[in-house]
């Protein structure tokens, strides 16, 4: 099975165009004020306008409402939902509200914490396995702290899935070894600084992944 690759948090023409052509499936808009890659409606129009239709636009929220989510899938053109801190009620909600392809983040740090994945069966299409950041941090995810990949072993995934925390150029193609995850996401790991995507950085993350 071919890997496939996410790259989260774009917000300039040039990144985006980078991820495109170094042969990125999926490509992740930010829309959580903190966030130093949230982008305003605006800009996510912008952006959302050179993807071509091979490549589907993820847009990643914070427990949203609905006017969050419904004014961003407009800009954005969006294809699927990535929601972090969303309860599996909630995740059911606004798949049927909005019909979109619907992923479930599920922080991960400890293996009980894969539990939470087999909560979002009957609401979510993909679980995103991302490592569980601080309490004290400023975001659920995009800041580069990877999670132990042995606690996927033996686990009986519920539905498909993504890995995602602290992946990089050096290290992914490990990570997919181990793990076999057939699609991985990534945001920090191909920067220069928070929210500065590095087109060098992102082309070396997706032939890294091109040539398993
Ligand atoms: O990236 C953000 O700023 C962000 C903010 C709020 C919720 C989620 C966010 N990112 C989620 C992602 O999809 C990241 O790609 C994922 O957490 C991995 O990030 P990193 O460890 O930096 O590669």
């Amino acid at each position: 099975m071919p890997i496939t690759a996410k790259i989260c948090g774009l917000s300039t023409p040039e990144t985006l165009d980078a991820a495109i052509k170094g042969g990125a499936s999926h490509v992740g808009f930010v829309f959580f004020p903190p966030s130093p890659r949230h982008l305003s409606r605006e800009r996510a129009a912008q952006l959302a306008a050179r993807v071509p239709d091979h490549v589907a636009r993820v847009g990643v929220f914070v427990d949203p409402d609905n006017a969050q989510i419904e004014s961003a899938i407009d800009a954005g053109r969006l294809d699927a939902l990535q929601l972090h801190k969303t309860s599996p009620v909630r995740v059911a909600e606004i798949k049927a509200r909005t019909g979109l392809e619907l992923w479930a983040a599920v922080a991960v740090k400890t293996r009980t914490d894969l539990d939470a994945a087999r909560t979002y069966t009957a609401a979510a299409d993909r679980i995103l396995y991302d490592a569980k950041t601080p309490e004290s941090a400023a975001l659920p995810g995009g800041m580069g702290v990877r999670f132990d990949w042995a606690l996927l072993d033996g686990f009986r995934h519920p539905m498909p899935w993504a890995l995602s925390g602290g992946l990089d150029p050096d290290n992914v193609a490990e990570a997919i070894r181990r793990t076999r995850a057939t699609l991985v996401d990534v945001s920090s790991g191909v920067e220069s600084a928070p929210g500065i995507k590095d087109e060098t950085k992102i082309a070396a993350f997706l032939k890294a992944v091109a040539t398993l």
